[in-house]
C-alpha cells in the first residue's frame, strides 16, 4: 500500500507540475471560472481527480470483504472509466493544438496522464485481484513451460530466428527508402531512380528472407513437434495404470496427434510475430510520426479499445478451447471403442446405437466450436470495425490538418498507406493474447503430463534380488483411485517357492485386483508384497517383469508376425529362445501349418489369430524371458477342451521349477495345486489343499465345487 500512496502522490505532484500556467490555488480557481474546452488545461486536473477517486473507492471498497465480489463483477466499468480518461488527455492534446498556439506542457501532461491511467488500471487490478492470481499465475506458468519446451530445441530455430532477424531489419529500413523514394518522385525537375531501386531491392530481400525463413521455421516446428509427441508418449506409457482407467485411449491419441503440434508450434509464431509485427509498427509508427503527430495519435485512440476487446475474448476462448479439447477427447473416445469392438457392434448389429452415441458427442462438439466461431467472428468483426472508426477519425481529422494547411497533401497520402500496414500489423499483435489463451486451454493436458514424473516413479526400484520365487503377501489393503471403494481387505498369504497355488472365489471378490498389484500395475493402500523377501516396489522394474509373468485373461497381441510377438519386448532374445518356447506353449503345432511360418501377421490387436492361437502365443511370450513366478489370470478358459489339454500339458511342464499362481473359475482345472486359496470380500477366507478344503461342507469351496459339478453333471 506504501507504493500505492506514492504512486497517488506522483501522480498529484506531475500533474500540477505540468499545469505551468496555474501554479497558484486562486489561478486555479479562476480557470475554473473561465473555462473553456479548447484552451483551458483545467481537464488535466479533473482527469487526476477522476483516477485517484476510482483508486480510493475501489482500496477502501475492497476491505470490506462481502463487497469485493460486486467490485469484481462490474470491474470492467472501472476500467472502461479509467480507459476514458487516459482518451480524454489524448484528445484534449489534439484539440489544444488546435486552439492554443505552443501546446507543449499539454504534451508532457497528456503524457502523464496516460502514464498514470494506464497505472491506475494495474492498481486496481492488484486491488481486486486477490485470490484470482492462483488462476491467471496459472496461465502463466503453462505459457513458460510452454516457453521452455521451445528452449529445448533451440538448435534446430536459430536459422530460421537469425533470418528473421535480417527480415525484421528490412521491417525497419524500408518505410525510411519509402520516404526517400517519395521524397525523390515528388520532387519537381530530373528524379534520382536510386532511392526507387533501393527501395525495390530491399522489399525484393524481405520476401527471399521470408521465404527461406518459412521454410526453415517449418522444418523446426515439424521437428519440435515430433520431440513433443515423443516425450508425451513416452510419459503417458510410464503412468500409472489409473491414469488409463481414468482416461480413454482415443483422448490421449488425440493430445499425441493434435495438441502436440498446437504447443511445440505456439512458441515460434508467437516470437515471429512478435518480431515482425513490433517491427512493422515501429517502422511505420516512426515514418507516421515524421508526416503527423498528431494523426499518429489518433490511432492511440482505437488501440486500447481494441486490446480490451480482445483480452475479453481470450478468455472467452481460453475456456471454449478446454471444453473444444474434452469434447474432441469424447469424440475421439466413442469412435476408438466402435472401431475396436467393430465385431461386437456387427454381430449385436448395434451399428445405429453407436451412431446415436457419436451423434450426440458430436453435436456437444459441434455446439462448443461454433461458440468458438462466434467469438472468433465477434473478434473480428469488433477489432476491424474499431479500426474502421480509426479510418474515418483519420480522415476527418486529416481534413481539418489540411483545411488549416497543418498537413502538407503528400505526408497525408503516405501517412494514409502506412497507416494500413501499420493496423495490420497492430492487429496481429492484438489477436495474439487471444491466440495465446486458445493455445493454452488446448494444452493444460499435455502440459500437466509433461509435469509429472511418472518415470522415475515407475524406474525407483533399482534391486535385483538373487532369491526370487517365494511372494507374501502381508495385510493387503487396496482401493481403486476411481471411485475410492475398498476392494482389498487385510489380505495375507504366502506362497513358497515352486508351489503352485491357485485363487479362487466368487466373482467380483478382488482375485484380478490381487494379480494386477502383484504385476505392479497399482500399488496398495497400506501393506507389502515381497518377492524373495525384498518388497515389490524396490525391485527394478525391467528385472520384476522378467521373473514374473503373466498370462492374462484376453491377451493383446500386437500388429505384427508371431515371432515378435513372441519376442516383445525381450530385445536380447534369440531364434533359438523363440522357437523353444513356441515348442512348449504349443505355438508350434499351429504355425507349422501357415505358409508365412512365424513370419505371418497377427493382424491388429491379433485378429487374425483364433483365440486359442493367440492364447498360445500370449503363453509363449511370458515364458520367453524364463520367468521364476507365473501368473495365470483364467489363461485357458478361451481354450476349446483340445487346445486347453495341450497348453495344460505345455504348462505344467515348464512350470515346473515355477512359483505359479493362476486364477481359474473351472475348479477341476486347480485341484492339483499345491494351496487353494478361497478369496472372499477382498480377502483370504480359507486356504489349504482341495481335500482339506471339502472337509468343510459349509466352506465356500465346497458350496463352489458342488454347483459346478451340478451344473457339469
Ligand atoms: N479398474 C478398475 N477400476 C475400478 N474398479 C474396478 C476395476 N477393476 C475391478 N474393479 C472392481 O473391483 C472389484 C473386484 O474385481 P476383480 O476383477 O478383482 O474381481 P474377481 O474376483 O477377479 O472377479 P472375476 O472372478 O469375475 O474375474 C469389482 O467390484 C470390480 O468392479
Amino acid at each position: 500500500m506504501r507504493l500505492l500512496d506514492f504512486l497517488i502522490l506522483l501522480d498529484l505532484i506531475v500533474t500540477s507540475y505540468f499545469l505551468d500556467h496555474y501554479r497558484c490555488v486562486k489561478d486555479i480557481f479562476l480557470a475554473v471560472y473561465n473555462y473553456k474546452y479548447t484552451t483551458s488545461h483545467v481537464d488535466f486536473v479533473v482527469l487526476f481527480f477522476i483516477r485517484q477517486l476510482v483508486i480510493l473507492y475501489i482500496r477502501k471498497t475492497v476491505r470490506q470483504a462481502w463487497k469485493i465480489q460486486k467490485i469484481r463483477d462490474s470491474i470492467w466499468r472501472y476500467y472502461c472509466l479509467l480507459f476514458i480518461c487516459g482518451l480524454a488527455a489524448i484528445v484534449k492534446l489534439l484539440v489544444l493544438d488546435f486552439f492554443v498556439e505552443k501546446p507543449e506542457s499539454a504534451l508532457w501532461s497528456t503524457v502523464a496522464a496516460v502514464f498514470f491511467t494506464i497505472s491506475s488500471i494495474f492498481i486496481v487490478r492488484s486491488l481486486t485481484s486477490d485470490g484470482i492470481e492462483n488462476e491467471e499465475s496459472g496461465s502463466f506458468a503453462l505459457f513458460r513451460t510452454i516457453f521452455n519446451i521451445h528452449i529445448k530445441h533451440w538448435n534446430a530455430f536459430r536459422l530460421p530466428y537469425l533470418l528473421l532477424a535480417a527480415e525484421c531489419v528490412c521491417f525497419l529500413y524500408e518505410p525510411i527508402l519509402y520516404k526517400r523514394m517519395q521524397s525523390d518522385m515528388f520532387r519537381d525537375g530530373p528524379h534520382d531512380l536510386s532511392s526507387c531501386v533501393k527501395w525495390q531491392l530491399v522489399r525484393l530481400v524481405t520476401i527471399i528472407l521470408l521465404s527461406t525463413k518459412e521454410y526453415y521455421m517449418g522444418l523446426a516446428k515439424l521437428r519440435a513437434t515430433v520431440d513433443l509427441r515423443n516425450s508425451v508418449h513416452e510419459n503417458i506409457l510410464h503412468q500409472p495404470i489409473s491414469f488409463f482407467d481414468q482416461n480413454q485411449s482415443g483422448e490421449l491419441s488425440t493430445l499425441l496427434s493434435s495438441n502436440c503440434g498446437t504447443i511445440a508450434s505456439y512458441t515460434p509464431e508467437l516470437i515471429a510475430s512478435v518480431a515482425t509485427d513490433v517491427f512493422m509498427v515501429i517502422g511505420d509508427g516512426m515514418l507516421l510520426l515524421t508526416c503527423s503527430w498528431q494523426l499518429t495519435l489518433t490511432i492511440l485512440l482505437s488501440a486500447p479499445a481494441i486490446s480490451f476487446v480482445s483480452i475479453y475474448f481470450g478468455n472467452e476462448r481460453k475456456m471454449i478451447s478446454e471444453e473444444t479439447v474434452a469434447s474432441d477427447s469424447r469424440c475421439s473416445g466413442i469412435t476408438g471403442e466402435a472401431f475396436s469392438g467393430a465385431r461386437t457392434i456387427r454381430s449385436m448389429a448395434a451399428e445405429s446405437n453407436e451412431l446415436r452415441r457419436y451423434n450426440l458427442v458430436n453435436e456437444e462438439y459441434y455446439n462448443i466450436r461454433s461458440k468458438d466461431v462466434g467469438s472468433d467472428s465477434s473478434h473480428g468483426f469488433l477489432v476491424n470495425f474499431g479500426w474502421r472508426i480509426d479510418s474515418l477519425l483519420i480522415y476527418w481529422y486529416g481534413h481539418y490538418l489540411r483545411k488549416y494547411n497543418r498537413l502538407d497533401g503528400q505526408e497525408f497520402h503516405t501517412f494514409v498507406i502506412y497507416h494500413f500496414r501499420a493496423i495490420y500489423a497492430l492487429t496481429r499483435l492484438i489477436k495474439l493474447h487471444s491466440e495465446g489463451m486458445k493455445t493454452i486451454g488446448k494444452s493444460n493436458k499435455v502440459l500437466d503430463l509433461l509435469s509429472s514424473d511418472p518415470k522415475s516413479k515407475l524406474l525407483s526400484g533399482t534391486e535385483k534380488p538373487s532369491v526370487i520365487g517365494g511372494i507374501t503377501i502381508e495385510d493387503v489393503d487396496f482401493a481403486y483411485e476411481i471411485d475410492g471403494k475398498r476392494i482389498l481387505k487385510s489380505l495375507n498369504l504366502s506362497i513358497a517357492p515352486g508351489q503352485t497355488v491357485a485363487l479362487v472365489g466368487p466373482s467380483g471378490h478382488g482375485k484380478s485386483t490381487l494379480v494386477s498389484l502383484l504385476q505392479r500395475f497399482y500399488s496398495p493402500s497400506s501393506g507389502r508384497i515381497l518377492l524373495g523377501g525384498t518388497p515389490i516396489e524396490n525391485i527394478d522394474h525391467k528385472f520384476y517383469h522378467s521373473k514374473v509373468a503373466l498370462v492374462a485373461q484376453e491377451p493383446v497381441l500386437f500388429s505384427g508376425t508371431i515371432r515378435e510377438n513372441i519376442l516383445y519386448g525381450y530385445d536380447e532374445g534369440s531364434e533359438e529362445d523363440m522357437m523353444r518356447v513356441a515348442r512348449m506353449a504349443n505355438v508350434d503345432e499351429f504355425v507349422s501349418k501357415m505358409a508365412d511360418g512365424y513370419d505371418t501377421d497377427c493382424g491388429e490387436r491379433g485378429v487374425r489369430l483364433s483365440g486359442g492361437q493367440k492364447q498360445r502365443v500370449a503363453i509363449a511370450r511370458a515364458l520367453v524371458r524364463n520367468p521364476q513366478v507365473l501368473i495365470l489370470d483364467e489363461a485357458t478358459s478361451a481354450l476349446d477342451v483340445e487346445s486347453e489339454a495341450l497348453v495344460q500339458e505345455a504348462l505344467s511342464r515348464c512350470s515346473q521349477d515355477m512359483t505359479v499362481l493362476v486364477i481359474a473359475h473351472r475348479l477341476s482345472t486347480v485341484r492339483n495345486a499345491d494351496k487353494i486359496a478361497v478369496i472372499e470380500n477382498g480377502s483370504v477366507s480359507a486356504q489349504g489343499t482341495h481335500e482339506e478344503l471339502m472337509e468343510n461342507s459349509e466352506g465356500t469351496y465346497f458350496k463352489l465345487v458342488t454347483r459346478q459339478s451340478n451344473v457339469i453333471g
